[in-house]
């Protein structure tokens, strides 16, 4: 497609970016397909517009990628969306420039995904409020470690849009003593809005570059996945939505437990048979854990979805919780420091996880049932030695 005819900013953010360029070229997918039938229709909006508005909270690697492809299917959707899609960006000072503004003059997010050209329908804002305003549909995607002050802010009178829809791609899980919580169930319980949940094989940079994959959204009902299928699917980056929003929000925590397991075997110098056993093993307590502790939650979201299997497989491979794994057995450094020294400001989130998953199966006397989740604790927390990974297991 040739350059876009019209300006794609909102009077408020026209002025607030006064200075921008986004009323050129956007960016468009390189493959189309047209062979296939028409979108089913979607919806209603609650907004007089009659038209649906995309906000996406975070802009870490994932953030950035996930917001990307959101951006791209509004510009494509007219009349179904505001081709507007506002981001959330904590400001923060790069090479001397606030980086909402490097972001929106050089549609390039410098810090967490370089190299990949935004679409320019997609506008980096700084405050939280401004970003949700007047938007129908919500992309939670910020480190879980700051959802809650995010939700705080959200939560005041007046800040989100009645009718509002949610949906969390965050990986992790909420403890408090006996209790456990997803995020999309946290999310719904604290702003209000029905949150669904999006997980799968996706690794950020993979996905902002094109490259082929699927994901997986589980719905709390059949018109939530008709419009976050139209919000993410896309010729490289295949929907598949399931019922089952908590399989698919515990698969997502869950595998970067064992992504830790995955580390430590590379990091022992230990071969793919070892890995493949950790990987058996760990999927077996990720299903057993989601039935023991969610009612309704489906096997087969793990055995047959990208939010299962294949994204167990890909962060046991690629993920940054294995490359980190590896780097605390071969440096005996701690998680902190790797994480500094080799994530470039990203954040792990598989320790946090382990350490939850724990405290929930101890409170729950259910520690001894899931061998793996215990190990991993214990090494990475306890300083039990790698090597007893895989013994008695
Ligand atoms: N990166 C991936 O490949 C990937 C893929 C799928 C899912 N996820 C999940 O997506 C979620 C977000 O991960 P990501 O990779 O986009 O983020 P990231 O690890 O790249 O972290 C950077 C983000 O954290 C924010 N941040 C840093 N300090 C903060 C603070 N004090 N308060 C508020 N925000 C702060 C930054 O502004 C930025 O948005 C995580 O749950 C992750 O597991 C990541
Ligand atoms: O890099 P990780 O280990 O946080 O994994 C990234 C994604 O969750 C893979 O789907």
């Amino acid at each position: 497609m040739s350059a876009a005819s019209t300006a794609p900013s909102s009077p408020e953010v026209a002025q607030q970016f006064s200075d921008l360029d986004i009323a050129s070229t956007v960016t468009t997918p390189a493959v189309t397909r047209p062979s296939s039938p028409a979108p089913p229709a979607l919806p209603e909006s609650p907004l007089s517009s009659g038209k649906h508005k995309i906000a996406v909270i975070g802009s870490g690697s994932w953030g950035s990628a996930l917001a990307k492809i959101a951006a791209e299917n509004a510009w494509k959707r007219k009349d179904d969306f505001h081709s507007e899609v506002r981001m959330w960006v904590r400001e923060k000072i790069v090479n001397g420039k606030p980086l909402t503004h490097v972001i929106n003059r050089t549609h390039l997010n410098s810090r967490y995904l370089p190299d990949i050209t935004l679409p320019k329908n997609l506008v980096a804002v700084p405050h939280l409020k401004d970003v949700v305003k007047d938007a129908t549909l919500i992309i939670f995607v910020v480190p879980h470690q700051f959802l809650h002050t995010v939700l705080s802010e959200l939560s005041r009178p007046g800040v989100l849009t009645p009718g509002a829809r949610a949906i969390s791609a965050i990986k992790g899980v909420e403890v408090n003593g006996t209790d456990i919580q997803t995020f999309a169930s946290l999310i719904e319980a604290k702003v209000g809005t029905p949150c669904s949940a999006l997980s799968g094989a996706n690794i950020a940079l993979e996905v902002a570059m094109g490259q082929f994959c699927e994901t997986t959204i589980g719905c709390p009902t059949h018109n939530d996945s008709l419009l976050w299928s139209a919000v993410f699917d896309a010729p490289s980056f295949r929907v598949r939505t399931v019922e089952d929003v908590n399989g698919v929000s515990l698969g997502g925590a869950l595998k970067n437990v064992v992504a830790l397991a995955a580390g430590f075997v590379d990091g022992l110098g230990l071969g793919g048979n070892t890995k493949a056993a950790i990987l058996r093993i760990g999927l077996k307590e990720m299903t057993e854990f989601c039935l023991e502790f969610f009612e309704g939650s489906q096997a087969e979201t793990f055995s047959n979805e990208s939010a299962g299997i294949a994204d167990l497989i890909t962060t046991c491979y690629g993920g940054r919780n294995r490359k980190c794994a590896e780097e605390f057995v071969k440096s005996g450094q701690s998680f902190e420091h790797i994480e500094r020294k080799l994530l470039n400001g990203q954040k792990l989130q598989g320790t946090a996880t382990a350490e939850e998953v724990n405290n929930f199966l101890v409170a729950r006397k259910r520690a001894h049932a899931y061998p793996l989740f215990e190990k991993v604790y214990k090494i990475a927390f306890e300083g039990m030695s790698p090597k007893q990974l895989v013994v008695g297991l």
